[in-house]
């Protein structure tokens, strides 16, 4: 697979083997900016792919306390839904070493987008600016985070300079706050993790393809890319 300059891809043996070395190397960069500001901010995303990277993570020692972790987006449910992100990091992240990171999920009890997403914006404040990691995953029609080819929302969420927009895809189930493109680039690192030959084809296709509204994960070539892929 030919790729730009700004892309490197690390690829593993098996899932487990690049789950461990994804925390290994989130972790040495969250020391870094612990080190050099007294604190860091990790972004993390849900689905299935990233619990065994969350596990591995959760046993790296390092002074959580002044690392902040949130979310790139959340599906709008509570905690204890099966469907949660925020369920899957406390569930599989805060824990071990990691429960004392200073947690800022997405989610509040608020079911009306204005008062949801004040709430949540005023949540996000508490981030640093600059963001340490931003761990991305991808769907196989080219979306990260929840910012799908099929939300209408989609135009304005790409020029929007809140941290957070309400969106509703048409082709995923749930209603979802999602972070902003320009909330996810003010990060030292981007990274796209990945498992199975599909999500590969599918990366491929995006690196073909030349519109981010068809393929939103291409937004984020240009500003580097650091994917970790096993099968
Ligand atoms: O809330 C979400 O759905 C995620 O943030 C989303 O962007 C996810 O990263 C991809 O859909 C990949 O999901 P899988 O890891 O389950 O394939």
């Amino acid at each position: 697979m030919e790729l730009p300059a700004a892309i490197t891809l690390h690829r593993f043996e098996d899932r487990q083997q690049c789950a461990e070395a994804l925390a290994d190397h989130i972790a040495g960069r969250l020391r870094q900016d612990l080190q050099l500001n007294g604190q860091a901010g990790l972004i993390l995303s849900g689905g299935s792919t990233p619990v065994p990277m969350f596990k591995a993570l959760s046993q790296q020692k390092l002074d959580w306390e002044n690392v902040l972790v949130s979310l790139a987006d959340d599906r709008w449910l509570p905690p204890e839904h099966a469907d949660s992100n925020q369920g899957k990091v406390e569930q599989h992240l805060l824990r071990n070493e990691a429960t004392k990171a200073r947690w800022i999920p997405l989610w509040n009890p608020a079911s009306q987008e204005d008062e949801a997403l004040g709430r949540c914006r005023e949540q996000l404040q508490q981030l640093p600016a600059q963001l340490s990691v931003v761990v991305l995953g991808m769907g196989n029609d080219g979306h990260t985070a929840s910012l799908f080819p099929c939300s209408k929302e989609l135009p304005r969420v790409w020029d929007s300079r809140q941290d957070c927009e309400w969106v509703q895809p048409t082709s995923a189930p749930w209603q979802r706050m999602t972070l902003t493109p320009q909330r996810l680039l003010a990060s030292n690192e981007r990274i796209l993790h990945l498992t199975g030959a599909d999500k590969l084809d599918t990366l491929s296709q995006a690196l073909r393809n030349n519109q981010r509204e068809e393929m939103p994960i291409r937004h984020f070539f240009s500003a580097g890319l650091r994917i970790f892929w096993a099968p």
